[in-house]
């Protein structure tokens, strides 16, 4: 409740119209049994026209309130609960685009997702609730409540009497649906997650053959949240029937006992019928209030995931007061780094890395798989912090910059392509939003794409679907590179950008990016030993530990493990 009215509390005007719209509907519908009472009562009984057409004029007007209130009341609530929604959602967000790996890796996209727009939803539910249900229905209690002792003192025992039994029943269901609903979007989120995975792999599920595998796999969560939700929809169906026989029994036991008080006079016609009316209007308030506890269980699960996600505290510290500018540009260093993931603390990845790199010079990485390329170079744009050692960026630590500065160094061409829904220019831009044409023509050429581009109709507008998965693995790793060209960063980062090339495109892309490198350090993750052949220094990785340090020909002349693969690639007929 107190993470809703956070939000609430920002639009006091809409607030306090949608209390007015409550208090009016709470006026409307006790004064109209009020003065329906007394039309029966005096103006019917006492055959008196004129205070009849009185009390009926006085109907008019009260409706009319009543339906400007109504009208208030829909519009304010509206306002507030899509502005509550929309701000948690801008919230989570901006706080998503500073997580780090490791704070994606702790929560999970799919479940990030669904928090994002299922727990938003309800939560955006809750708040209509709260709404139509917390302030009106303690007005109409009390409102009820008074009303009945001022014009009904010896019928009041039957309200008392019944709100025990309304009370038991939301009892009980608010206490059985509390687990359920907590349980719900647990599942919601492996059904979100099982969909993701199958159509995120549509053309691998495809080509084993495996859609039936994958169809019971998602109708196995998809039963599992069915069940759920039946259950829980059964608890909750069951308040309206129940509520409804507590009513009627209400009804004819009132009508029961008031025919004594009514042969004795002491109790008329039309008080009988103004006292249903208000005790009605009292149960059916409580009911409407009992509303709040009953989602309260499903609404306080999804307050906490989205507060999971905006609290969650952010490993990488963006640093924003840290260093913003060097005088030199392209050094990069690591100073006996070691590294184990977040997730696998015992496990280190790298161990006691030293290198240097300089401008103008390229560092390749090789090594078997899994070996800890990839791991060296992400501790550069610190995706990931060093377990031990330090990583230096043009004499600094990359701790002590300011991360948007640190970043906006570096060019990084990730071994999973990443392009983003749009045009070729578009993705392009997302580098540097103020790119010249002539500058996206040289960034396209040099990464080598400008031949397949221009064989497309729309050329730099040519749209790319989600992922860019409407071209080849080896545009898509042109664009990349062309992307990280584009933004003329002083270090390179290539971790294994060039697999998807055939070898002359290989070669002549490297040429290209030498002429254009000559003031930026490379850093290049490598498969083939014909793409490192003329860097500068080649380390070579073992289990995580640097197993040679050289050029290609120092390395063939002495690295037991160089030599292995630089043979098993020959044999390949693949070194140049
Ligand atoms: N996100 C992660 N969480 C936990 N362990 C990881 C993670 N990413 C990689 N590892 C582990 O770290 C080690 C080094 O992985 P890394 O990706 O750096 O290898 P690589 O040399 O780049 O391999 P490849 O050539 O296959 O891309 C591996 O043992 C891998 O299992």
């Amino acid at each position: 409740m107190a993470y809703i009215w956070s939000y609430m509390k920002k639009y006091p005007l809409t607030l306090v119209g949608s209390f007015l719209g409550s208090i009016i509907f709470v006026i409307v519908n006790l004064g109209l049994p009020t003065i329906l009472a007394k039309i029966i009562n005096e103006s019917l009984i006492n055959e008196d026209y004129s205070s009849l057409w009185q009390n009926i004029s006085w109907m008019f007007v009260l409706v009319i309130i009543g339906l400007l209130g109504n009208i208030l009341n829909v519009y304010a609530g509206s306002r507030i609960t899509t502005s509550v929604v929309r701000d948690i959602r801008n919230d989570m967000y901006r706080k998503i685009q500073n997580y780090s790996h490791q704070e994606y890796e702790t929560i999970g996209v799919p479940s990030l997702i669904t928090r994002m727009t299922t727990d938003a939803f309800v939560i955006m539910q809750y708040t209509e609730i709260l709404l139509r249900s917390a302030l009106t229905p303690v007005l109409m209690i009390a409102g009820s409540i008074i009303l009945i002792f001022l014009n009904a003192p010896s019928l009041s025992w039957l309200l008392f009497s019944a709100i025990p039994f309304i009370i038991l029943i939301f009892s009980v269901i608010i206490t059985r649906s509390r687990p359920l609903s907590q349980q719900l979007q647990v599942v919601l989120d492996k059904i979100n997650l099982s969909a993701r995975e199958n159509l995120t792999g549509l053309r691998v599920v495809r080509a084993f053959a495996r859609e039936d595998y994958q169809v019971k796999k998602f109708g196995r969560a998809n039963d599992e949240y069915a069940n759920l939700a039946l259950r829980l929809n059964k608890l909750m169906g069951s308040a309206q029937p129940l509520f409804a026989h507590v009513l009627m029994w209400v009804t004819v036991i009132t009508i029961w006992s008031a025919l004594g008080p009514l042969e004795q006079g002491s109790i008329q016609v039309g008080t009988i019928l103004a006292f249903t009316e208000y005790l009605f209007h009292a149960l059916f308030a409580i009911m409407m209030f009992s509303q709040i506890f009953m989602m309260s269980p499903r609404a306080l699960a999804s307050a906490n995931r989205l507060k999971d996600v905006v609290s969650m505290p952010i490993s990488i510290d963006p640093n924003s007061e840290g260093v913003k500018r060097t005088s030199r540009q392209g050094y990069v260093e690591f100073k006996n780094v070691s590294f184990a993931y977040p997730d696998e603390p015992e496990f280190e990845a790298i161990k006691n890395i030293s290198f240097q790199a300089a401008p103008g010079q390229t560092t390749a990485f090789i090594g078997s798989t899994g070996s800890g390329k990839s791991t060296i170079i992400q501790l550069v744009p610190r995706l990931f912090d060093v377990t031990v050692g330090a990583v230096l960026v043009d004499g600094v630590d990359v701790r002590d910059y300011n991360i948007k500065s640190l970043r906006d160094k570096i060019g990084y061409v990730p071994q999973k392509i990443n392009l983003f829904e749009g045009t070729i220019r578009e993705n392009l831009q997302f580098a540097n939003k103020d790119l010249s044409e002539s500058e996206m023509d040289h960034a396209i050429d040099v990464a080598q794409a400008g031949d397949f581009i221009s064989g497309l109709e729309k050329g730099y507008d040519s749209f790319l679907s989600e992922g860019g998965s409407n071209f080849s693995g080896g545009q898509k790793q042109r664009l990349s590179i062309a992307r990280a060209i584009a933004k003329k960063p002083s270090i390179y980062i290539f971790d294994d950008s060039f697999s998807a090339l055939d070898y002359q495109t290989d070669a002549e892309l490297r040429r290209r990016l030498a002429a254009i490198t000559t003031q930026s350090t490379v850093l290049l993750v490598a498969q083939r030993v014909s793409s490192i052949v003329n860097a500068d220094q080649i380390i070579v990785l073992d289990k995580g530990e640097i197993a040679g340090q050289g050029t290609h020909e120092e390395l063939l002349a002495g690295n037991k493990i160089y030599q292995e693969i630089a043979e098993s690639q020959t044999n390949e007929g693949e070194v140049d």
